[in-house]
């Protein structure tokens, strides 16, 4: 477990203190992906950097495992980052030397000196993140996906039980982002590694995060498993992230409604729910007519959830809502 205890963080500027943490509390489980979003300069990279002490609190504790990593001797921190990894955004490779070479690198630092054994492990790991075939070759002969996993596969030498990724998708088109968070996910599930992911966006989150902060102005302004946060956001940094990942312009949208006639309301679904015929039945039973404004249905990792705007209109729209309330669905009325 990785727990941040009233952190605060100012780099020194030219005589001045800039402030880029402050009051920094909460923490991480064994075993989860954990994703902290936020906009450019939130202070996500000097968050995640506390972890492995690339950066020191100015205040305050980082514990890892209950231990007080501030107070580690040179020796002891040797020993702390070699249990954690870490992937960049711009992967960070060795262009001098193969991916074989690269991958093996860790593992010569730690003073892992026989041939036979790092040729093993090399090989395992190249076999883990499916680049058995590409051993001998240069970074630059890569494409984007394929350096991060050489990336993946360098952090994971040292059989570390935290992953530190630093937007390590931001460089990489949507198709390779879904294929190296596929990659996270499976090293999460069968190593059973604690993923920490800084991102700014939000599909990174939705997709492999089990929980997220989102940080603003060097705070944690919301947190929360990634279901509640992404579908009920209550800050508004929150709901520009989520509506970003949407697509969706609420200006536009409620100049479309204006026209509309009825009742508009916005109702979630969540796993099993999302696919049951639930507003058909609900309208029978009450009478009311409805129509749908907008929607989608997606996955929060692995749960189902569908997103629709609807207008009632006749019968008795109160007890249609009620009842669709009744069948677990969240409804919140956009226009009354
Ligand atoms: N080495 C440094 N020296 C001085 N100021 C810094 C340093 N690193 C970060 N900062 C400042 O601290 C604040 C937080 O920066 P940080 O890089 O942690 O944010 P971020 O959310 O990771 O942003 P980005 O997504 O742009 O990397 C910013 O105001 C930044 O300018």
């Amino acid at each position: 477990m990785i727990r941040f205890q009233n952190i605060h963080k100012s780099y020194q500027v030219a005589g001045q203190d800039v402030p880029a943490l402050n009051g920094i509390d909460f923490e991480i489980s064994a075993g989860e992906v954990f994703g902290i979003i936020g906009h450019s300069g939130a202070g996500k990279s000097t968050l995640v950097r506390l972890i492995n002490l690339l950066e020191r609190p100015s205040q305050g504790q980082v514990l890892i495992d209950g231990r007080d990593i501030t107070a580690l001797s040179d020796a002891g921190l040797r020993d702390l980052r070699r249990g954690i990894g870490m992937i960049f955004q711009h992967f960070n490779l060795l262009s001098s030397k193969t991916v074989a070479e690269n991958v093996a690198f860790p593992l010569k630092l730690a003073g892992v000196s026989d041939k036979a054994t790092i040729a093993a492990r090399v090989a395992a790991l190249l076999a883990r993140v499916g680049l058995t075939e590409h051993a001998d070759k240069y970074p630059a002969q890569l494409s984007g996906g394929q350096k991060q996993r050489v990336g993946v596969a360098r952090a994971l030498a040292t059989e570390p039980a935290i992953l530190l990724c630093d937007e390590a998708t931001s460089a990489l088109d949507p198709q390779t982002t879904r294929s190296v968070l596929r990659l996270l996910a499976e090293i999460n599930r069968e190593l059973g590694l604690t993923i920490v992911i800084i991102t700014h966006e939000m599909d990174v989150v939705r997709t492999v995060c089990d929980r997220v902060a989102v940080l603003d102005s060097g705070q944690v302004v919301e947190l929360g498993p990634v279901a509640d946060v992404f579908l009920h956001p209550r800050h508004a940094t929150t709901r520009r992230f989520v509506l970003e990942a949407e697509h969706v312009d609420e200006g536009e949208q409620v100049d479309d409604y204006a026209h509309v006639p009825g009742r508009v309301v916005r109702l979630t679904f969540k796993g099993e729910s999302t696919y049951a015929p639930v507003l058909g039945a609900v309208a029978r039973e009450t009478g009311v007519d409805f129509s749908i404004l907008t929607g989608r249905i997606d996955r929060i990792k692995d749960t189902p959830y569908g997103q629709l705007t609807v207008t009632f209109t006749g019968g008795n729209v109160d007890t249609a809502l009620a009842h669709l309330a009744a069948r677990d669905i969240t409804v919140e009325v956009l226009r009354a």
